[in-house]
C-alpha cells in the first residue's frame, strides 16, 4: 500500500501509523524536524512493540492523536549530530525510550526525575514545544534531543536491547527506589509480558527468590527453566494463591487489563509493596481492608529517569541480561500487535525496522 503524507517539518520519513481505533497501522510518509544543535539523528533498526503502543493506537486511554505512531524502544545508529552535542558521534550504537522532552526546570527536572516531569513531551503521540505531534519508532528515522539519547553498551545487541528502553528501566526503577533489589528478598511479579519477563531477569540478578504470578499456566515450564523464576502461581487457581498468601516482600504489577487487587495484595507480607505499573483501560477494584490490615503500600511508577536508563543498560549489559524477543517485519506489525492483544507472545515483539521498513 503507497504511504500517505503527512507532516511540518522539513524532512520526510517513512513509518508506520495507526489513522483509528482498530489497531492496525499502515506505511505514512512522515516529516521530521531538521538535526538542531542539541539533536541527535538516529537511523532507527529496531523498535519493540510495547503494551502501550496498542493501547494508544486503540485510543484505550482516550489519548490518540491520529495518525499515531507508535514506538518508544527504539535502538539504531546515529547518522548526524547538532554543534552542541558532544557525548555522541556519528556511528554510535544508541537508543531512545518513552520521553522525548521535559522542561528541565520544575521539581522533578531539577531533582534528576524528568520521568515525572509536569510538561513532558513522550516520544509518540504527544504535543510538542513546536506544537507538533510527536512520531514514534515504527519509523525509518527520529530526531531527539541529546539529553534523552541513551547508549548502548558495548556487547548489548539492538535487537534484544531494545525492548529494555521502556520495559527494563520500566521495572528496574521501582526495585531500585523500593528496595526490591534486596539478595534474599521476595517479590511476586504479576503478568509474565514484556515488562514482567524482564522484571524475573532483574529480580534474579539482584539474588531474589522470584515468584510470577500468571493467568496463564502454559507459561510456567519456560518461566522456570529458562528465565529462572523460584515459583509460579496460576492466579486463577485458589490452592496455589492460598500457599502464596503473605509470603512476599513486594510484588510488581505489569498486567495490561483490570483486575480485583484484593487476591494479590493478600500475598504481601505486612507492610509488603504492591508496585502498579500496568496501565490497564478500566480502573482496577480495590477495598481499603486489603491495605489497611497489614499496613501494606500501593504506589505507582512511571518508566524511568534517564540517568537510571543509562545506568540500567550498563547493569544489564554486565550481566549479558537482555528481552526475550521475536522479530517481525514491518510487514507483519498488525499480525503481531493482534497476537500481543492476546497475550501470544514470548515475551517482546520487535519490529526489524532497518531491513524491512522500506519504501516501496
Ligand atoms: N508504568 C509505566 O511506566 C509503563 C506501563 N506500561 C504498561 O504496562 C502494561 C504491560 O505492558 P507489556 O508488558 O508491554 O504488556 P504485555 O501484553 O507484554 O504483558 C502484559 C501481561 O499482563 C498479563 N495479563 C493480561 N491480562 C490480565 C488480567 N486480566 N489479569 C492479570 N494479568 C493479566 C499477561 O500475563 P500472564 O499471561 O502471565 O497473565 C500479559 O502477558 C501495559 O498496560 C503497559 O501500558 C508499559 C511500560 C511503561
Ligand atoms: O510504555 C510506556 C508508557 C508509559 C506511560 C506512563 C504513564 C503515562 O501516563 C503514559 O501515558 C505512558
Ligand atoms: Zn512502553
Ligand atoms: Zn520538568
Amino acid at each position: 500500500m503507497a504511504p500517505t503524507e503527512a507532516g511540518q517539518h522539513p524532512r520526510m520519513a517513512l513509518a508506520l501509523a495507526a489513522h483509528d481505533a482498530s489497531g492496525r497501522v499502515t506505511p505514512i510518509r512522515i516529516s521530521r524536524r531538521d538535526t538542531g544543535d542539541d539533536d541527535v539523528a538516529i537511523q532507527v533498526l529496531y523498535c519493540g512493540i510495547c503494551h502501550s503502543d496498542l493501547h494508544t493506537v486503540k485510543n484505550e486511554w482516550r489519548t490518540a492523536i491520529y495518525p499515531v505512531v507508535p514506538g518508544h524502544e527504539i535502538a539504531g545508529l546515529v547518522t548526524e549530530v547538532g554543534k552542541n552535542v558532544t557525548k555522541f558521534n556519528v556511528g554510535d550504537k544508541v537508543g531512545v525510550g518513552c520521553m522525548a522532552n521535559t522542561c528541565q526546570s520544575c521539581e522533578s527536572c531539577e531533582e534528576g526525575l524528568e520521568n515525572y516531569c509536569s510538561k513532558i513531551t513522550f516520544t509518540y503521540n504527544s504535543r510538542d514545544r513546536d506544537g507538533t505531534v510527536t512520531s514514534g519508532g515504527y519509523s525509518d528515522m527520529v530526531v531527539v534531543n541529546q539529553s534523552f539519547v541513551i547508549r548502548f553498551p558495548d556487547g548489548m545487541p539492538l535487537d534484544k536491547g531494545a525492548p529494555l528502553l521502556c520495559a527494563g528501566i520500566t521495572v528496574y526503577t521501582p526495585m531500585k527506589y523500593h528496595g526490591l533489589n534486596e539478595p534474599g528478598k521476595h517479590i511476586g511479579i504479576i503478568g509474565l509480558g514484556g515488562l514482567g519477563h524482564v522484571a524475573v531477569k532483574f529480580a534474579k540478578a539482584f539474588g531474589m527468590r522470584v515468584t510470577v504470578i500468571s493467568t496463564s499456566p502454559e507459561k510456567r515450564e519456560k518461566a522456570v527453566e529458562k528465565l529462572g523464576a523460584d515459583a509460579f502461581v496460576v492466579s486463577s487457581d485458589a490452592n496455589q494463591m492460598k500457599a502464596a498468601k503473605g509470603t512476599m516482600h513486594g510484588i510488581i504489577n505489569t498486567a495490561s487489563a483490570s483486575m480485583s487487587m484484593y487476591p494479590y495484595l493478600a500475598l504481601l507480607k505486612p507492610q509488603g509493596k504492591m508496585i502498579l505499573l500496568g496501565l490497564p483501560e478500566k480502573p482496577l477494584q480495590i477495598s481499603a481492608f486489603s491495605l489497611v490490615s497489614g499496613g501494606k503500600t500501593m504506589a505507582g511508577s512511571c518508566m524511568g529517569s534517564i540517568r537510571d536508563t543509562q545506568e540500567m543498560m550498563d547493569f544489564a549489559a554486565k550481566h549479558e541480561l537482555t528481552a526475550d524477543i521475536e522479530v517481525v517485519g514491518a510487514e507483519d506489525v498488525n499480525d503481531a500487535l493482534e497476537r500481543l492483544a492476546k497475550g501470544d507472545v514470548r515475551y517482546r515483539f520487535v519490529i526489524d525496522v532497518g531491513n524491512t521498513l522500506v519504501a516501496a
